[in-house]
């Protein structure tokens, strides 16, 4: 994978605008043993341990009343991980500056100073002079990354809403605190970063209540990276946040939150446990494969993996299999566990939603002969997170590889980024494209998420419908950068739906945007002429009528099908202009005239000739003979006519890779 078109991709990500300035990597140091994914292999010891009795004396005294399962939810840079750190240190899970301890984090989450996975932890606090077991989540704030957040709600009863007290509420708070409303969790109001000078507790306070109703009162006022009034929040959520419910007494019912691949004991499950007991040797069966297992090992994440006697009732944690599960895909997340002989008693919870793809990229390997490998590396990462859609695809132009669906540009670019540092990839990755669908004459929909398939002309467009899946886009900008915003939301054919004067000087405006402009640096260029300071979230629209063609380049006729691409017909003149323009500079001389076309159907577009290398076919003649010349060079030229007729031309992995790259 080339490190440029990584970086378009990033730039293309829908990251907050201000969380690319100058930012550092400020991962919570107890990032867990979870990241370990694939193949990696786990310093012998680091990351397992067994509590002490006197952990598990004071676990086993907690009664479920003062259990307290909470995640922090915010926008991005907000503060959540900073935050999880303090809590951590407070709770003495782990020591203050204890970070190079536990290195044992995502390559790419340090390198990128972004949560991609929700990072979860147990902690034991005394309030009042009894303990309390909480289960902390920290959540990823992209929006890329929502179905970790999602099935992160389900591991809790209750979240902090956290708002940066110099930015107030943003368009990721927005979309966190309606999905945290809608799985009917309890929200508390935080309002963090109130010791830079910039801060205005107040007006965040007001946000949240005009928008979010929360009573100010309610709210805790903190600086996360000071550690100010951070000692205020744990009894705020013991005293406001509701504890689990369920029973002891009831047989066993649990739910898979997530899992992790580890080499030596397998497929490791993070679960939530609503009712029952669940102990080593104890016999489980998943409702939805109706597999069997036996329990080889339970524990709590402290934060890595640390194993207890049993996992009670309201509890979160881990647990794995002995003979150990080898395929993550046997552990789809959102499945119900209960004891062997139960399957008749125990209702199954409610599955999770399946996340939608919402962008899809060819991926080939460079090299052909590690595509084996680079098979099993895609397998054993895309069944780690279940927002990746994998099919195999086949190019005429780059061979072999697979179609990978992705939540959104940065989640594609992370799971790049994965490949390559966990699994040592080199790949060549097509341009991102959208699920487009065709509805046809007998109302049959079809969505197609390979430019390859789309109808290619004009004639065929007469038998169906073309639609394209539109976005509803949040952007909250200051509003001296509004006219500038609105401009490219338009000029990205954007349609305004709602626009809204936030406070003094924040607007949040609402468009509904093609989800293929988004897709192409949108969020770059609203980054750059903001300042870096619009952030920007989005939700599905659904489908719209739109004029879409498909178009192709073309090498001496021959489409190349690896360059092909779904866009609007307002789009196609420019985009073939530059497409031929940059193809041929990849394209070698030969000894025939090379044609690069552009076109949509029969039309072309865009034409650019690589002229033939002209072999000097008269070198041989020492002077004189003008008719023998000529005679020669007519040669020449008939046999260049049947080159050209027959000749293909090779364009090699490297060329392909180097136009790909923006
Ligand atoms: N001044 C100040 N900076 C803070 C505070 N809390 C966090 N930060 C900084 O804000 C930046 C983002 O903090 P994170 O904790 O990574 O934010 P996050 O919400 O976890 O980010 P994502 O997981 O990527 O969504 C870092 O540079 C932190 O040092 C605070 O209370 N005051």
């Amino acid at each position: 994978m080339s490190s440029s078109y990584l970086q378009s991709l990033l730039s293309r990500a829908h990251l907050s605008a201000q969380s690319l300035r100058g930012r550092q990597p400020s991962h919570p140091s107890w990032l867990s043993a979870r990241t370990f994914v694939g193949t990696h292999t786990r310093p012998a010891g680091a990351a397992y341990s067994k509590a002490s009795t006197e952990l598990e004396r004071r676990i086993d005294d907690v009664p479920m009343e003062r259990f307290r399962n909470f995640c922090i939810v915010a926008h991005v840079d907000h503060g959540k991980s900073t935050l999880s750190d303090r809590l951590l240190e407070i709770t003495g899970t782990i020591k203050p500056g204890d970070n190079k301890q536990i290195l044992d984090k995502l390559d790419v989450e340090r390198e990128r100073g972004i949560t991609v996975k929700a990072q979860t932890c147990t902690m034991l606090y005394n309030y009042k002079g009894e303990d309390y077991l909480l289960h902390l989540v920290d959540t990823p704030g992209h929006v890329d990354f929502r179905a970790e957040v999602l099935s992160s709600y389900r591991s809790t009863d209750s979240a902090l809403l956290l708002v940066d007290a110099s930015q107030g509420v943003q368009g990721s708070s927005i979309a966190n605190f309606y999905l945290a409303f809608a799985q009917g969790l309890h929200l508390l109001p935080v309002v963090n970063k109130v010791d830079l000078p910039s801060a205005d507790p107040g007006r965040a306070l007001d946000q949240m209540k005009t928008n979010f109703e929360l009573d100010p009162n309610t709210a805790v006022l903190v600086s996360a990276k000071t550690g100010l009034n951070v000692e205020s929040i744990l009894p705020a959520v013991i005293e406001q946040a509701p504890p689990p419910t369920g029973s002891l007494a009831n047989p066993l019912k649990m739910l898979l939150i997530d899992s992790w691949y580890d080499n030596y004991k397998g497929v490791i499950l993070l679960v939530r446990i609503f009712d029952g007991v669940l102990k080593p040797g104890d016999q489980i069966i998943n409702f939805a494969t109706k597999k069997k297992y036996t329990v080889g090992e339970v524990g709590i994440m402290y934060p890595l993996e640390t194993a207890v006697s049993s996992l009670r009732a309201g509890q979160v944690g881990y647990c794995y299999f002995n003979p150990g599960m080898k395929q993550t895909s046997e552990a789809k997340v959102g499945s119900t566990f209960c004891h062997v002989g139960f399957e008749d008693t125990v209702v199954p919870c409610e599955g999770f939603e399946e996340p939608q793809p919402m962008v899809f990229v060819g991926a080939f390997p460079v090299d052909h002969s590690e595509f084996a490998h680079l098979d099993d590396s895609i397998q054993q990462l895309v069944t780690n997170d279940r927002s990746v859609t994998l099919q195999k695809e086949s190019s005429e132009a780059l061979g072999q590889g697979w179609r990978l669906g992705f939540l959104g540009t940065l989640h594609a670019s992370v799971f790049e980024d994965r490949l390559r540092q966990e699994h040592g990839a080199s790949l060549i990755i097509t341009s991102p494209t959208v699920p487009y669908k065709i509805i046809h004459r007998d109302g049959r929909e079809e969505i197609i998420s390979n430019p390859a398939f789309f109808p290619s002309g004009d004639h065929e467009f007469k038998q169906l419908e073309r639609l394209e899946p539109y976005v509803l886009a949040t952007i909250t900008v200051p509003e001296e950068y509004l006219g500038k915003v609105i401009e490219l939301c338009e000029s990205n054919r954007g349609t305004q739906v709602e626009i809204t004067f936030w406070t003094a000087s924040q607007v949040i405006l609402k468009y509904k945007l093609p989800l293929a402009q988004l897709v192409n640096d949108f969020f770059g260029k609203l980054k750059g002429i903001s300042k870096g300071y619009a952030s920007l979230d989005y939700e599905d629209a659904g489908y719209e009528k739109s004029d879409i063609v498909r178009l192709n380049l073309l090498v001496n006729k021959e489409p190349v099908d690896a360059i092909s691409q779904v866009m609007h017909r307002s789009q196609v003149m420019r985009t073939g202009r530059q497409w031929v323009a940059k193809f041929k500079e990849f394209v070698q001389r030969e000894l025939f005239e090379v044609v690069i076309q552009a076109a949509v159907g029969k039309q072309i577009v865009a034409r650019e000739t690589v002229k033939a290398v002209r072999k000097d076919v008269t070198a041989k003649l020492y002077g004189g003979d003008r008719t023998r010349r000529m005679k020669l060079l007519e040669k020449q030229k008939e046999g260049r006519k049947k080159l050209q007729a027959i000749g293909r031309v090779t364009i090699d992995q490297k060329s392909f890779q180097g136009f790909l790259q923006k």
